[in-house]
């Protein structure tokens, strides 16, 4: 179901003590307000469980940043879908560029572990992007679109209603470089596009699509006004509760 949603994706920072500070502040600022948005926290899986106990699981919820493409076995160091889901955390960030370029996770493993996101009942929230190089080449709209279609569009049309796309343009992830708000609403009518395509209108139009990239407390607002954009990954920004609450009230 489309709504708006601002998920931060606090990457590899913040100790436990510091995690569970800033998920208590967030939380308690996000109550007090009147924003219908959905606020989401991505966090490093050994904060996961203390940090689902500070939050108040309804307006506020948490994501694990990535989950394994197998389901139990001798695989030290990665933590399955089904680990993840018994801590609470509803959400899974999924196909961050970060994951892809420094991690090698191809189409492939990303189609698995959403196949295994989804088997355990967690919300994908899928990210697709190009770098530099593909944007000055204009090859933006083809990268997006066999993004998408290697590793979500063999899923059946009541999975794909569980996805959550967010677009980041790798060259502009932690960059201070922002996605113009037309450059932002061009590619997301795209996706939406294809969404459409594949799975129909009525569901092109449920699907939430985030916008990732350098969004801060002053850019939030014009990205957020146009009708393709429904909220934002954050990363540096999410990681100050004054500027994340900027962000969530922008709508
Ligand atoms: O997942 C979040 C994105 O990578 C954006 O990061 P950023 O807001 O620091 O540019």
């Amino acid at each position: 179901m489309r709504k708006n949603i601002v998920a931060g994706n606090w990457k590899m920072n913040l100790t436990l003590q510091e995690g569970v500070a800033l998920a208590k502040e967030v939380n308690s600022r996000v109550a007090a307000t009147t924003t219908k948005c959905q606020v989401i926290l991505g966090t490093p899986f050994v904060h996961i469980t203390e940090v689902v106990k500070t939050v108040d699981n309804a307006k506020v919820q948490v994501a694990a940043q990535n989950c394994a493409n197998k389901v139990s076995g001798a695989f030290t160091g990665e933590v399955s879908a089904a680990m993840v889901k018994s801590t609470g955390a509803n959400w899974v960030i999924l196909g961050h560029s970060e994951r892809r370029a420094y991690y090698g996770e191809t189409a492939a493993i990303l189609k698995e572990k959403t196949d295994l996101a989804l088997a355990n009942d967690l919300q994908p929230i899928f990210c697709v992007g190009e770098v530099l190089a593909e944007r000055e080449a204009e090859k933006h709209f083809e990268v997006v679109k066999q993004q998408l279609a290697d590793s979500l569009f063999h899923l059946t049309a009541d999975q794909f209603k569980k996805i959550v796309i967010a677009y980041e343009p790798v060259w502009a992830i932690g960059t201070g470089k922002t996605a113009s708000p037309a450059q932002a609403q061009e590619i997301h009518a795209f996706i939406r596009s294809l969404i459409s395509e594949k799975y129909g209108k009525e569901i092109a139009d449920d699907t939430t699509i985030l916008y990732g990239g350098s969004c801060n407390a002053g850019n939030a607002k014009e990205l957020f006004s146009n009708p393709d954009v429904d909220g934002g990954l954050i990363g540096g920004a999410s990681l100050k509760a004054d500027d994340f609450l900027a962000i969530i009230t922008a709508f």
